[in-house]
């Protein structure tokens, strides 16, 4: 077992710890991009509420719920419908990096349930049009792009380039290999553009701020605070 990772049963003999279980749901497809760039997998994630990446699924209580209901009722409120999650889809459980928002430890449980092509364009569907949670804790779902285009920088350099939650890209990262989506050779291409992304991006923030503080101190000019304050009229 790698480090910081817990048996189910050393998860569930924590007293006081939060629980929280995620699934990564995925299908094999056939379907090439543009004709001729092979998707090879459907991997589904979200974009949370607050802007990251993660996977469907949420905090789940297991003095009142086995840990897969507690999971299976999450996913019906996100995904609109209540996919039956079994034990045999239970990959890990480890101790999240603690937050702020609660002085009580969270472990994480992560599940992986492979589909038909078909079942995850209901699920797609359904979260689009029947979720109670879409529009508001989820933005939307979406899927992995697997492959690399663009001279590497498109495609899944890209895409594990953006912020994700908690451990969500080291779940990801993780299964694609122990699943065999992805290459490792693959992986590490992808890694190594995706640190070079990320360094532009800040760039691209540092550069953006600073016209953001151009434009506020040039707006700054034409409104005159003087005029424009009781206090000095
Ligand atoms: O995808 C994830 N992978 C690992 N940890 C995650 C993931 N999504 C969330 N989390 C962590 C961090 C969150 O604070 C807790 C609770 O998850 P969340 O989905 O936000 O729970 P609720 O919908 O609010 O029940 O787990």
């Amino acid at each position: 077992m790698a480090s910081g990772q817990l048996s189910r049963a050393e998860a569930l003999a924590c007293a006081g710890c939060r629980h929280a279980c995620h699934v990564m749901l995925y299908c094999d497809t056939r379907t090439q991009l543009f004709g001729r760039i092979p998707i090879r997998h459907v991997v589904l994630m979200q974009m949370r509420f607050d802007g990251l990446l993660g996977f469907p699924g949420g905090l789940v209580n297991p003095s009142e719920e086995t840990l897969e209901a507690g999971l299976s009722r999450e996913l019906s409120e996100e995904l609109g419908v209540a996919l039956p999650i079994s034990v045999e889809d239970h990959v890990d459980s480890c101790h999240a990096p603690s937050s702020s928002s609660s002085s009580r430890q969270l472990i994480t449980h992560f599940y992986v349930k492979k589909m038909e092509e078909e079942q995850i364009r209901e699920v797609e569907k359904a979260a689009a049009s029947t979720a109670t949670d879409h529009g508001q804790e989820v933005l939307g779902m979406v899927r992995v792009p697997l492959y690399a285009m663009q001279g590497g920088d498109g495609g899944l350099a890209s895409f594990l380039s953006h912020s994700f939650i908690g451990n969500a890209r080291s779940q990801l990262i993780d299964s694609l290999l122990s699943l065999n989506l992805v290459s490792s050779a693959e992986l590490q291409k992808a890694l190594a553009n995706s640190l070079k992304i990320h360094e532009n991006a800040a760039e691209d923030l540092r550069a953006a701020t600073e016209t953001l503080l151009k434009l506020t101190c040039s707006g700054n000019k034409q409104f005159d605070p003087q005029q424009h304050n009781p206090a000095h009229a």
